[in-house]
């Protein structure tokens, strides 16, 4: 067994583990529980290593945000993406691959523009092989620097997995919320793993969401802030809770558990919806929100962030209902939060009342649009929604 190669990544694992534990702290307790029998925490390590991923990915949009113009290029479908897009996905697929080589990886980009341009190819090679966490262990438990550009480019293209409901499938939005991002405001780096369609593990790093759990969210959520007091960590593991840590440049911050808030007056809550006129109806939602009593304005903005807010309360219900029937959302879009949410208390469904179904492939394509409350007034909101689509079709 010890031999087998199915063996070989779990080695891995279990000494990488065993690396953290000792390098990154003296506590003998930690030290203990990688060499006893005691029974890890389910998922510890994936854990550990999707939360230094996505805090690696995070400097480095961070950096593009700084230092460069922004790097915008044209995709085919002519949404924004930015040098910060390839570049976070490659780091992220080198953890990955580092560790659980045999994982599939279903990320948003692919590398076949860059092998065509030389000169965006070598700013993102620049920018990937100079971007690392400031605490050695944390970068050598990541596995150090990606060899060469050419393994750059094949690690960005091994997220190019279908997807499917067996087996375990990590799904990967770099930088989710491109316009939030260029506009600096709100966008998320995004990670969740998979297990037979069921999301195990998700992280969401937001680095222009306030570190403060109890900051409500605004209309102004993170607009021309300095970077002082922002950067948040989302995290959760199915059956383990939800919690919340500062995003930094290195290791892991010490974590808080996250809560939805409990409401019992719908009128009071905060509903918080896309920025983007044509990714969610405005005007729906405006009319729901009406419905249930709420009378203050929506929170709009853009990514994950919506989930992450929600779940440790400082807003309360995410909407985003579909404006065309055609668009299916992608599974990278919403892996993440639908589970750090359901973890902090709350229910995710789309405007049916079906949970999300990751297992049909790189869209959810059983599913149309989504609504995120507080698992004890979910249904109420989803009769408004329906009561409100119905009138629209009738
Ligand atoms: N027509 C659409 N409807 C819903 N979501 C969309 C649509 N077009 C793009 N998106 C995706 O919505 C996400 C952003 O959501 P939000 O508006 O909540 O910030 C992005 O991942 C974006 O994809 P992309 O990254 O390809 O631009
Ligand atoms: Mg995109
Ligand atoms: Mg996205
Ligand atoms: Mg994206």
């Amino acid at each position: 067994v010890l031999l087998s190669p199915s063996f070989l990544p779990r080695l891995r694992q279990l000494s990488a583990h065993f690396l953290t534990t000792t390098a990154s702290s003296s506590s003998l307790f930690l030290r203990r529980t990688t060499t006893s029998t005691m029974a890890a925490p389910a998922y510890a390590s994936e854990l550990q290593i999707a939360q230094l991923a996505v805090q690696r990915a995070s400097i480095l949009t961070k950096r593009v945000f700084h230092e460069k113009a922004k790097g915008t290029v044209d995709k085919n479908d002519k949404s924004p993406v930015t040098i910060g897009d390839f570049g976070a996905q490659a780091l992220i697929i080198a953890a990955l691959q580092h560790h659980f080589p045999e994982d599939a990886i279903v990320a948003e980009e692919e590398a076949a523009q860059l092998r065509e341009d030389a000169n965006l190819k070598q700013t993102i090679w620049d920018l990937v092989s100079s971007t690392k966490l400031d605490d050695p262990a944390a970068e050598e438990l990541l596995g150090g620097p990606i060899k060469d550009i050419d393994s750059m480019l094949e690690l960005i293209d091994r997220g190019n997995s279908l997807g499917g409901s067996s087996g375990r499938i990590w799904t990967i939005d770099p930088i989710d919320g491109t316009k939030g991002f260029l506009r600096g405001g709100q966008y998320a780096v995004c990670l969740g793993l998979m297990v037979d369609a069921d999301v195990k593990v998700g992280v969401l790093g937001c680095p222009n969401l306030p570190i403060d759990d109890a900051a409500r969210l605004t209309a102004d959520i993170g607009a021309n802030a300095t970077d002082e007091g922002r950067g948040v960590l989302f995290s959760a593991v199915q059956g383990h809770g939800a919690t919340s840590r500062a995003l930094t440049a290195g290791a892991l911050a010490a974590e808080k558990p996250i809560a939805m808030r409990a409401i019992d007056d719908l009128s009071k809550a905060t509903f918080c919806e896309s920025v983007e006129a044509g990714h969610s109806a405005h005007d729906d939602q405006a009319l729901i929100s009406k419905k249930l009593g709420i009378t203050e304005p929506s929170v709009r903005m853009d990514s994950q962030a919506k989930y992450g807010s929600i779940a440790r309360g400082a807003g309360d219900i995410y909407l985003r209902l579909p404006v065309k029937a055609t668009y299916q959302e992608k599974i990278w879009d919403h892996a993440a939060g639908d589970l750090i949410v359901r973890e902090a208390g709350g229910q995710v469904t789309d405007i049916h009342g079906k949970r999300l179904d990751f297992g049909v492939g790189r869209t959810l394509a059983n599913n149309k649009g989504v609504i995120a409350a507080p698992a004890a007034v979910h249904d109420k909101v989803l009769q408004v929604v329906k009561e409100v689509l119905g009138a629209k079709q009738a």
